[in-house]
């Protein structure tokens, strides 16, 4: 069955998020989907939801602390209150906009791995090392494993190529089933694709040699849409 993950980055509000959760557990509740799914809402969004098993609130980001003086930042105590146990690394967000760098994302990576969260580990390239080519691209990619445990048994990869992200590009199908083979072959992980996946195009995704699923922004930001996403993917295996 699928991994299929929602971000909500800087969407929704408490409010809003509550209302979602509460139509797609009910989905979850009546369908018979067993798909595997995650929501990451904002941290201010985040609470005790009662949820169906096969449905999991983690955190789009926290810092390497249990408390102190981050200013800006949460840390373990503020995720205990919730009993988050997930956590998105690495995201090309955090990287690529917000300046996190591979020595920062390996000690957050550490921290929540010693505490036995799943963790969803993004790599990724920018259009640049796209257009170098494959070999490149795969250097660039593995280079982000650096500092990272990749047999840590709660880990689940997702490959989101950076052009991909938010621009409606979604990468080709060989593109995907190219760069998660040879991620796979080095790595043998869960490994879900992000950038573009949409309500039309989940289900092809999903089917690609290798793909375990998906990390969705844009396309799962309505429930509506979240729930043709998990309705188009439910009878994969
Ligand atoms: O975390 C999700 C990814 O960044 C994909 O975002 P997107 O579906 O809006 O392209």
């Amino acid at each position: 069955m699928p991994i299929i993950a929602s971000n909500f980055k800087t969407n929704h509000t408490r409010a809003s998020t509550k209302e979602y959760l509460e139509k797609v557990n009910n989905y979850l509740k009546t369908s018979q989907n067993s798909n595997s799914v995650f929501v990451f809402p904002t941290s201010t969004s985040i609470d005790n939801f009662s949820l169906e098993k096969n449905l999991e609130i983690g955190i789009q980001n926290a810092y390497f602390t249990n408390n102190g003086s981050f200013t800006g930042e949460i840390g373990l105590e503020q995720l205990e209150e919730f009993n988050i146990k997930t956590i998105l690394i690495g995201h090309s967000e955090r990287r690529h906009i917000l300046g996190e760098t591979g020595e920062e994302i390996a000690k957050k990576f550490e921290f929540y791995k010693n505490l036995g969260f799943t963790i969803i580990y993004c790599i990724g390239e920018p259009l640049e090392v796209k257009e170098a080519g494959l070999d490149k691209t795969l250097e660039y990619i593995f280079e982000q494993f650096i500092g990272i445990d990749t047999n840590y048994e709660k880990l689940i990869l997702a490959y989101e190529p950076v052009w991909a992200i938010g621009t409606g590009k979604t990468a080709t199908n060989s593109d995907i089933e190219n760069i998660h083979k040879a991620i796979k072959e080095k790595i043998q992980k869960p490994l879900l694709y992000g950038g573009s996946v949409k309500v039309e195009n989940v289900k092809d995704i999903c089917k690609i040699a290798n793909v375990d699923g998906a990390l969705i922004g844009t396309a799962s930001w309505k429930a509506e849409d979240f729930i043709k996403i998990l309705e188009n993917t439910k009878d994969l295996k």
